[in-house]
């Protein structure tokens, strides 16, 4: 019978802190996550979360703060509590002489042990070579043999560090497809991605982390009501826009697809417009964008360098 799929929190991180020498990389960070729920960590590079994964496996010392899965504390000493946790942080441990058989039969410990090897191969799509030993593997078989052994064994709580990394289409959509499914029976998922588009298809909610701390959790759906509208604007000259814009008092956020202007208020778009047309600035196109995480992202992140806010 399915599990019914509730509200309890399986893992609870709160005022969680951890630096590395003198440098402070994550400052209280408190955060729930349900059973049956998928949150998407997000953050730009060196935010934290590859650190939080890390907390919560108890791979690491902290600084203070408290990580419980079900009811038990984790810590680089308390192990207890991740029997039932599967995880792939940063690259897959794979031993190149073993058959990726040989890998998921390390980590399948349970009843139905061929069965549960044979489906997660299946769902994967690494039949026709799971018999093979890994040294002949490329990045994304690899990257698939890895995400198996996180799932092999049917983890309460998974915890995925860029698990699309390497992965081909199929495979994102296989991956995608298994989380559904696990997550509909009850599985918790924790998961970083930088491919915020595919994210959006799997979370429910999103955390999102900067310069380690939280600036937002929100459910998916809220993220993406969040705010105005979004346009993009590509223009011939970017740079002098930002400071046209900026004279202007209009804040954008700049990126390689062109400036992001969020619709704070009713003429924000008319002025933004006014300001580069009387700069000569040549407007080459200017798009309504679907408010998606990305752009969400993009707001939240605004003003570490790339980004150009002006008030
Ligand atoms: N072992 C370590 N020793 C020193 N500094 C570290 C160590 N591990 C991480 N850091 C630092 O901690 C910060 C957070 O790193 P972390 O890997 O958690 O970021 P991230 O959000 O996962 O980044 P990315 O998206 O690039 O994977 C970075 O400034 C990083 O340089």
């Amino acid at each position: 019978m399915k599990e019914e799929v509730g509200t309890t929190a399986i893992l609870t991180v709160q005022d969680l802190n951890k630096s590395f020498g003198g440098h402070q990389v994550l400052h209280g960070v408190d955060f729930a996550l349900g059973e049956g729920h998928v949150v998407g960590l997000v953050g730009p590079n060196g935010a934290g979360k590859s650190t939080i994964m890390k907390a919560v496996l108890g791979l690491i010392p902290t600084d203070g703060g408290t990580i419980t899965i079900g009811d038990k504390p984790v810590s680089i000493t308390s192990h207890q509590a991740l029997k039932d946790v599967g995880a792939l942080i940063e690259y897959p441990g794979i031993y190149p002489f073993l058959t990726g058989r040989q890998h998921l039969e390390l980590y399948a410990a349970r009843h139905h042990r061929a069965q549960n090897i044979t489906s997660i191969v299946e769902a994967l799509g690494m039949t026709k070579y799971i018999n093979v030993s890994a040294k002949s593997y490329s990045l994304g078989m690899k990257q698939k043999l890895g995400i198996a052994q996180a799932l092999v064994d049917h983890p309460k709580l998974v915890i995925l560090d860029e698990p699309m990394n390497g992965l081909d289409p199929q495979a994102v959509k296989d991956l995608r497809d298994i989380i559904r499914k696990r997550a509909a029976d009850g599985t918790s998922f924790l998961i970083s991605s930088h491919i915020l588009s595919e994210l959006e298809k799997v979370a429910d909610d999103v955390l999102v982390l900067n310069h380690g701390h939280i600036v937002q959790e929100s459910s998916m759906a809220a993220l993406a009501d969040a705010g105005g509208a979004v346009y993009r604007i590509a223009t011939a000259d970017d740079e002098a826009a930002v400071a046209a814009l900026a004279v202007a008092d209009v804040t954008v956020s700049r990126t390689p697809a062109g400036l992001i202007l969020r619709e704070t208020g009713p003429d924000v778009l008319n002025t933004a417009l006014a300001a580069l047309v009387g700069r000569s600035i040549q407007i080459r196109s200017i798009e309504h964008v679907h408010r998606d995480l990305e752009t969400s992202f993009l707001d939240m992140v605004a003003g570490d360098g790339k980004e150009a806010s002006h008030k």
